[in-house]
């Protein structure tokens, strides 16, 4: 009963753990698959509009010199659609790094260097449209460079510091997602040991529990039931007669003068003595009888099933294996005899009183020479006894 009362509750607390080990697994597989997917995730568009932008002074610079050179045609629809893009582009660029998460003084001056760099392509479309109208006489090449190559240069060192930054915040970023992945990992980890743990102690405290009550309920000398657990089993036995009505027997047994084995051979002798007979009693029992060690040499067997005669039956069995006994040791030589009082319980009784009259047994079979039987009347027997 205890056994399986533990094993029962070890099987939940396995499940339990299994359940709360695979919930903390999926919920870490989750975050790393959600953190791999996220980390970076952030500076990745911008780094490609970065990347693109890099292209703007590069194609100025082109446009601008295929100009000069005189390329035919000239390239002017090509600088108007560049010069025409590159500030949608900072605008662009300045709109994703406010909703970025990178600090503002990180990129708050390059972004000023694009914003004044696009503040004089004006002046550069207005040279490039003069440019396209003047005779080439008139046309001022060295102004339109000037003008041209320090808007590029400008673009060019802004974008190559901006991307440079973008990569290095990725880059932290991955890194404290690792560390925070880690901790994370550690934290299921430390909570999966601490339920382990846990839920351990609370098997062990049961399994000591269930020990524990199992000692409190079995007699330390003989390892027979004890008095607790002969009530306990009786009170059972009662509340199933009253659903199923059935016979119940009782056996009181007191060894005869025990007093001597003990003055003659001492006290462990007498121990013996004691572990010996409750091995003969446990012997003789159904398997259902429960056999208890009351106190002192005094013994009890509770019958379910059994009434007044088998009790009878039980008992003259053990009063004749009792005699039977060879004693071992010092106490070899020593003839054993037991008094039993036999009952069985009325329809109306409850524990107490069927222990009252197997004692009263018990006490005429001392009264009457020892080594003997004596069984209290049933009311069917008194009936048949007063007819
Ligand atoms: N060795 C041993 N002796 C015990 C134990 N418990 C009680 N006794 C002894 O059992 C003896 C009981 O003595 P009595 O009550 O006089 O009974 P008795 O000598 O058997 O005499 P009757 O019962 O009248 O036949 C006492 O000497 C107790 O010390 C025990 O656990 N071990």
């Amino acid at each position: 009963m205890n056994a399986a009362s533990s094993r029962h509750l070890q099987r939940r607390l396995q499940l339990a753990f299994g359940v709360i080990v695979t919930v903390c697994t999926l919920a870490l597989l989750y975050y790393v698959a959600q953190a791999r997917q996220h980390v970076g995730a952030d500076y990745t568009a911008m780094v490609t509009d970065v990347v693109r932008a890099q292209q703007d002074p590069v194609q100025l610079r082109q446009a601008l010199e295929s100009l000069v050179d005189g390329a035919a045609p000239p390239p002017l629809e090509r600088l108007e659609a560049l010069l025409w893009r590159i500030p949608r582009r900072i605008e662009s660029l300045r709109r994703q790094l406010h909703r970025s998460d990178l600090a503002a003084e990180d990129y708050a001056s390059l972004l000023e260097e694009l914003e004044r760099a696009a503040d004089r392509l004006p002046v550069l479309e207005a040279t490039v449209a003069r440019w396209g109208q003047n005779a080439p006489e008139a046309r001022s090449t060295e102004a339109l460079l000037a003008q041209g190559l320090a808007v590029e240069s400008d673009l060019a060192w802004a974008y190559s510091e901006l991307n440079e930054r973008l990569h290095q915040a990725s880059a932290d970023q991955r890194r404290l997602m690792e560390r925070l992945t880690l901790a994370v990992g550690m934290l299921l980890a430390l909570l999966v040991f601490a339920v382990g743990a846990v839920m351990l102690m609370l098997l062990r405290l049961h399994q000591q529990r269930e020990a524990m009550r199992h000692q409190s309920r079995v007699d330390a000398l003989t390892g027979l039931a004890n008095r607790r657990r002969l009530q306990e089993a009786a009170e059972e036995a009662f509340a199933r007669r009253q659903r199923h009505p059935s016979p119940l027997g009782l056996i009181l047994l007191d060894l005869d003068h025990f007093k001597t084995i003990n003055d003659a051979y001492g006290h462990p002798v007498g121990d013996g003595v004691l572990a010996s007979f409750a091995a003969t009693l446990q012997h003789q029992v159904r398997r259902g009888d429960i056999v208890a060690r009351m106190g002192g040499e005094e013994f009890a067997i509770l019958m379910p099933e059994s009434d007044l005669e088998a009790g009878r039956l039980l008992a003259e069995r053990i009063r004749l294996a009792t005699r039977a006994m060879r004693l071992s040791g010092q106490a070899a030589g020593h003839r054993l005899t037991v008094s039993i009082g036999v009952a069985e319980a009325w329809d109306d009784e409850g524990f107490d009183g069927l222990y009252r009259r197997a004692d009263q047994g018990l006490y005429h079979a001392k009264a009457r020479g020892r080594d003997r039987i004596e069984a209290a009347s049933t009311p069917r027997l008194s009936q048949a006894a007063k007819s």
